[in-house]
């Protein structure tokens, strides 16, 4: 990269316009370009150098080495000085990384997520604007001409900002679906969508889904056994990927993220953690149940997950075939009240890649084709007919747990 760049001199010359080229890690700069010719007047080598920014001045960059060498260095104005910045970092980067090649692109991604983020913030605060005047012309009665203007900048900015949420979902699912695809779930069942087990003709449903929660034992003290409790979680995935869309893939992620955590917690002593219960009083017990990443929090939020599907599966199961309205009305009643503007944004976009009747219910099935047979709904029906159930006793029992020691949060997410 070249250019000019304003380089302090001295007090009394001050602010000097420079020739800057960055080649090869070095910056040299001459007098002028046409001056190129005379020779470089001084340089400095990026890889041991530090470069600082600013605080107030947005032109401004700082490149030093510290007790030998500095550059007072001005661009003419932010964006230039953006350039800028990101050809120093890059040629620092180039030079000085050690890094694996995975912490690469996670940085990478870390940063590209963070500016999507900051971009979101900034289509969030338009539509925040734009939606406000919509008020205000309401109220000084001049309602239509302004609000079919704003109504069309509204549905641009909706647009724009949806479309940024899928990049941020699609760089997030760069960064870390690769993590998820190494790392085998916790006491992972064989997936029938993965690896068919047994057949049972009978059953309509994904048999790792229609048999699991109800068949889940329940101790005298109604404890529910953690490892089948985490198994039946873990059938509901293939679904999900049987889906396909990549923007599950958060949703995912959460919910395999809170059954892992929970597994960790199993695995640390098997035999001290039976039931989910016990999990829960112990840490309870030793005063970690409201730190980040207990497993009681991993549990709240799996918790939270399953109404949702509980909530959605109960309209299905009374014969609601728009999908996409079941998911919006089992989210209002379960998961927006913990959710900020962001997630909500997630869901949102999920609801647009959500599936139809025809493909939800095929995602179900445990053997391809058995969606064509006959009484394949009404086998649809009968499993949901098991299965709701036996999750909403569950649900109830660890709302219980969670009311009795006041664990329940209204934190937003
Ligand atoms: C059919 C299509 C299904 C689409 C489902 C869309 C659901 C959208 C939900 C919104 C997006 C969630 C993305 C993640 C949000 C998280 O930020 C949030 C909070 O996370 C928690 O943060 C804690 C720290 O603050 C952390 O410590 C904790 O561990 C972490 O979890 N999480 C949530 O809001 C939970 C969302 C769970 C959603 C689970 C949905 C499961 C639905 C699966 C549908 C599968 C299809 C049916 C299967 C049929 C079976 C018979």
């Amino acid at each position: 990269m070249e250019g000019i760049l304003y380089k302090w001199t001295n007090y009394i010359s001050g602010w000097q316009p420079r020739w800057f080229v960055l080649d090869g890690g070095t910056l040299s700069y001459y007098d002028s370009q046409e001056d190129a010719w005379k020779g470089c007047k001084g340089s400095i080598k990026i890889s041991v150098c530090e470069i600082q920014v600013h605080s107030s001045d947005s032109t401004r960059v700082d490149l030093t080495i510290p007790g030998e060498q500095y550059f007072y260095l001005k661009a003419i104005n932010a964006a230039e000085r953006q350039k800028w910045l990101v050809a120093l970092g890059t040629a620092k980067a180039c030079l000085t990384d050690n890094r694996t090649k995975r912490e690469k692109e996670l940085q990478e991604n870390t940063e590209a997520l963070k500016t999507k983020m900051s971009e979101l913030r900034l289509y969030c605060d338009l539509l925040l604007q734009q939606v406000n005047k919509i008020k205000d012309s309401d109220e000084l009665g001049n309602a239509t001409e302004v609000e079919i203007d704003t109504g069309n900048m509204v549905k641009s900015t909706c647009t724009t900002f949806l479309k940024t949420l899928e990049e941020c979902m699609q760089i997030a699912n760069r960064t870390f679906s690769a993590d998820m695809a190494t790392q085998s779930p916790p006491g992972s069942p064989p997936v029938a969508a993965i690896k068919p087990q047994k057949v049972k003709p009978v059953n309509q449903l994904n048999q790792n889904i229609g048999e699991k929660f109800s068949d889940i034992r329940l101790d005298d003290d109604n404890g529910i056994p953690t490892q089948e409790f985490l198994d039946s979680c873990y059938a509901i995935v293939p679904v999900l990927d049987k889906l396909g869309s990549t923007v599950f893939a958060p949703v995912k992620m959460d919910f395999v993220g809170n059954i892992k955590k929970i597994h960790q917690k199993l695995m640390s002593e098997p035999d001290s953690f039976p039931t989910l219960q016990s999990i829960v009083l112990h840490e309870i017990q030793t005063d970690v149940s409201q730190v980040r990443n207990s497993a009681t929090e991993a549990l709240l939020w799996l918790r939270r997950g399953l109404k949702f599907l509980k909530e959605f599966l109960s309209e299905v199961n009374r014969g609601e075939q728009d999908i996409q309205g079941a998911l919006n009305n089992a989210y209002g009643k379960t998961l927006r009240q913990y959710h900020g503007w962001v997630v909500r944004g997630v869901f949102a976009l999920a609801l647009r890649a959500a599936p139809s009747y025809q493909s939800f219910t095929a995602a179900l099935v445990s053997r391809e084709g058995d969606e064509l047979k006959t009484g394949f709904i009404r086998g649809i029906h009968r499993d949901l007919g098991m299965y709701l159930p036996a999750m909403e006793r569950q649900l109830a029992i660890l709302d219980g747990l969670y009311e009795e020691h006041n664990l329940e949060s209204d934190e937003v997410v």
